[in-house]
């Protein structure tokens, strides 16, 4: 594309059959693309030989330009393009586009190390997921293995699961980063990153099961089970989901029925009932699962790792996102599991199911409000660029009100959680659940709420837009589809800020008065 042309000569292509146009000082030849525009032929013939740089971007995401790079027949001469190109792996310049750090503040949580990390996940993101990402959104589908392979082996599946041992079953981890030198930061980028894609369902696709799945096997299952199992995942070669949840029980566990009842010879189990809601279940290849062992309430749970096998069937739920995410409804009728399959004790599956709470708060709370960051990046963007009643959007002081809501209450959730998350690098596990439980819970409440404020404030901006599946609202479109999605995994809203008043209240000083 290194020819270069005179606006005069442009102007003289000007007609349906011999049609050329200037974006940003680039010249296309859309003369065969003019029937199959989707947009109509009618608007362009209109401009046929002109400017439609502020046309283009008044109606069109920039990507878009990428994908029909190959009618760019050259440039203007002496001109170069003005609109910043997004490259892949590139920082956003965009004020509150990134977290502060990122974008020049000082701080005391992040090191080097980080830094490196989130460029070589960011790059990784944005050259083999983002490609797919919008195709696995709008059509769904399971995700193909190559795609969990090649996240496993550069090592940013082991890195959603926390700083231990398991990092050390991967080839390397994303920019070198050296196993014992992971932490819970490295972690919160990689979920970051991942949110940042603006991919709800495929994004969970890439591993909402194994990040909640895997850590009860790592951290109960028996030395044989998890080197059986524990590799597999984290390599992306097999899949596993939590299966906790059924058509009876949600944040109430303690009431669930699926049941799993010893064989007279003591081998096996031999389980039936339902679950509902699974991600990643539709396609995954082990069931965490808890069953009924024993009696009511919490002591007659148990869990279990049950393979797909014979008696054990996905059916695909259709839920408010893409069905990438793999949410099942899965049935047991009959399967039969060996005892040694046993997660922890018989009967003790309920300290099993609790094990990872927080830290699965603490990954969604991390994901949602990367989510409600990125919505507040479009809207900004939007509001920077749209002209309307003869100006930009961004001067009507309304407008305006509504970003410095959104972006004050992405930046507080951003600055509670990363306090938090140095917290857990502090903090043994035991002190973690001591202390951290209740701020978790209410900034998971937080986090959710936001995405709540965020969301409504950008779709008003944004306007048809962001009610549009494709094209300049699609990313808000995406996030107010499925915002709802954090507010109700991993503990009710409401669940969650009672949690985090009654945690309060055990350390509530006795002798406290007006
Ligand atoms: C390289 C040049 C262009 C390409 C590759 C292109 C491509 C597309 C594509 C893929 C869509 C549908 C995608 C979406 O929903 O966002 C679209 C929609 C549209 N395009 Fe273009 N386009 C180009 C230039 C233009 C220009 C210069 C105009 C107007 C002067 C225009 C007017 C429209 C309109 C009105 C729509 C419908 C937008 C809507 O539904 O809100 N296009 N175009």
């Amino acid at each position: 594309m290194s020819k270069t042309f005179t606006r005069d000569e442009v102007s003289r292509h000007n007609k349906a059959d011999d049609l050329w146009i200037i974006i940003d000082s680039v010249v296309f030849d859309l003369t065969r693309f003019l029937p199959a525009h989707p947009g109509g032929e009618h608007v362009l013939i209109e401009i046929a030989g002109k400017d439609a740089t502020e046309e283009f971007y008044a109606l069109h995401r920039h990507s878009i330009l990428q994908k029909f790079s190959k009618f760019a027949i050259g440039n203007i001469a002496g001109e170069a393009p003005k609109i910043a190109q997004q490259e892949n792996g590139a920082v956003s310049k965009v004020p509150y586009a990134e977290s502060s750090f990122w974008m020049g503040s000082k701080t005391p949580y992040y090191n080097e190390s980080h830094i490196a990390f989130r460029k070589a996940v960011r790059a990784f993101v944005d050259a083999e997921l983002r490609p797919h990402a919008q195709e696995y959104e709008d059509n769904g589908g399971k995700v193909a293995l190559e795609l969990y392979q090649k996240m496993g082996r550069f090592g940013l599946l082991a890195s959603r699961i926390g700083p231990g041992a398991h990092l050390k079953f991967v080839p390397s981890l994303p920019a070198g980063i050296k196993p014992e030198n992971f932490d819970y930061f490295h972690e919160l980028i990689a979920h970051e990153e991942i949110a940042r894609l603006g991919s709800p369902g495929f994004a969970d696709g890439l591993g909402a099961g194994f990040v909640i799945g895997l850590p009860p096997i790592m951290a109960f299952g028996s030395k044989e089970m998890i080197q059986k199992v524990v590799p597999s995942i984290l390599l992306g070669d097999k899949r596993v989901s939590l299966a906790i949840t059924e058509p009876y029980a949600g944040s109430d566990v303690a009431n669930i029925r699926c049941t799993a009842k010893r064989t007279p010879d003591g081998k096996f189990f031999i389980v039936n009932g339902v679950k509902k809601w699974i991600t990643n279940g539709h396609f995954s290849d082990y069931f965490v699962t808890a069953v009924r062992t024993g009696g009511p309430g919490h002591s007659g749970i148990s869990m279990l790792l049950i393979e797909r096998s014979d008696g054990l069937e996905t059916k695909q739920m259709k839920t408010a996102y893409s069905s990438a995410a793999g949410t099942a409804y899965v049935t047991y009728d009959n399967v039969k599991v060996p005892v040694e399959n046993l997660i922890g004790k018989e009967g003790g599956g309920f300290p099993v199911i609790m094990f990872n709470f927080n830290h699965e708060r603490w990954l969604i709370i991390a994901a949602v409000n990367r989510g409600s960051r990125l919505v507040t990046e479009e809207a900004f963007k939007w509001a920077v660029q749209r002209k309307v009643f003869g100006k930009p959007l961004i001067e009507q002081p309304v407008i305006r009100f509504k970003l410095a809501k959104m972006i004050a209450e992405v930046e507080s959730v951003q600055n509670w959680l990363e306090n938090v998350t140095y917290n857990m690098t502090k903090m043994s596990y035991k002190e973690q659940s001591l202390h951290l439980a209740g701020p978790i819970a209410l900034l998971k409440y937080q986090s959710t709420r936001v995405a709540h404020d965020v969301s409504d404030d950008a779709v008003q901006i944004l306007g048809g837009r962001a009610i549009t599946k494709t094209g300049l609202g699609s990313v808000v479109e995406g996030f107010q589809r499925t915002y709802k999605y954090g507010s109700i995994l991993g503990g009710s809203e409401e669940i969650m800020a009672d949690l985090g008043v009654r945690q309060a209240l055990k350390s509530f000083p006795k002798d406290a008065r007006l």
